[in-house]
Parts: structure tokens; sequence; C-alpha cells
């Protein structure tokens, strides 16, 4: 299919969101060479995740890449998966509490309830519109790093 052109929020004040002005498109070499930079900042940080605002990119940006690990031995491993301007479209109301940590906050786990199961939307890399559903560890990667667009970090939410 061909790549739509996706406009990218830019985070601010959430009620001016709708007037955000989008500050990169998908079809911006400068958003592609982020979404590398990002990569190689997780990888380099051993995450699972990443979010734009952690480098000081102010944009509605976020990397998944669950990967087996101490404490969730049995996540899947997946290929790191961009998202522009997700968004949670629904959630169950089960909840899990599970062990997380943040780039941005070194050296400290806590014991955080996320939603079981979720659905997104968000733009792939390439401006294309995808809708899906994240369960478990992978969910709770999305719910991490959807917080850090919001502001928020896992201790805020450790009961
Ligand atoms: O700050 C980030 O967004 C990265 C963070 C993502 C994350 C970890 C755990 C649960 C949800 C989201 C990290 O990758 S922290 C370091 C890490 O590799 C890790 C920590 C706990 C469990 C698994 C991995
Ligand atoms: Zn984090």
């Amino acid at each position: 299919s061909n790549s739509r052109r996706l406009e990218i929020l830019q985070l601010g004040n959430p009620r001016l969101r709708d007037t955000a002005q989008a500050i990169a498109s998908s079809s911006d070499p400068a958003l592609q060479a982020l979404i590398d930079q990002l990569l190689v900042t997780m990888h380099a940080s051993n995450g699972v995740g990443i979010a734009a605002p952690q480098v000081g990119q102010p944009i509605c940006l976020v990397i998944v890449a669950s990967r087996p690990n101490p404490r969730y031995p049995d996540a899947p491993e997946m290929e790191p998966v961009p998202m522009l301007n997700p968004r949670l479209l629904s959630h169950s109301d089960e909840t899990v509490k599970g062990w997380e940590g943040c780039l941005s906050v070194p050296g400290i786990r806590g014991l955080v309830p996320r939603y079981r199961e979720i659905e997104v939307e968000y733009g792939d890399r390439h401006g294309n519109l995808r809708r899906q559903v994240f369960t478990d560890f992978v969910a709770r990667i999305v719910q991490h790093e959807v917080d850090h667009l919001n502001g928020l970090v896992f201790v805020d939410r450790v009961e």
C-alpha cells in the first residue's frame, strides 16, 4: 500500500492537542532519523521500550520492543514497533500488577498495575494507520510508553 502522510502531533497542553501543530510527518526524513535514534538509545540502555520525550523530543512517538527478560521470561520476542500518535481505544477491566523500570528513573523498580488487555490505534513509521490488541507484558510496555507522552512515569502509578 502507498504510504500515507501522517501528521505527528506535538506534545503540550492536552486541551490544545486538537489544534496542536503537526511538527513532523511520516514522510519527513527528520522523523525517520529520530525513530532510528530512539532505537539506538533504547538498545544501548537494554530497554524494552522508549518514548520521544525521554530524549527531549516533545512529539507523540514511542517504540515498543518486548523481549524475554529475567522478570518476564515468557515475554514475546518482537520486532521493535514505532508508534506515531498512539491512542488507547479500549481496555480490559482486569488489571495486573507487574514490575517496571524506567530509563528516566534509573535504579528504581516498582510494582505497577496495568490493564491486562488494550486496543491501540497508531500510525506505523510509514504513516499507515494500524489498530491492534495487545495483552500482558506488551500491553504493559505500551501503557508505560503512552504514559510518558502524558508526562507520567511508573512511580506515579505505584500503589
Ligand atoms: O523507560 C522506558 O520507557 C523503558 C522501560 C520500558 C518498560 C520496562 C518494564 C515495563 C514496562 C516498560 C524499560 O525498558 S526499563 C529497563 C528494562 O529493560 C526492563 C525493566 C523491567 C522489566 C523488563 C525490562
Ligand atoms: Zn519509562
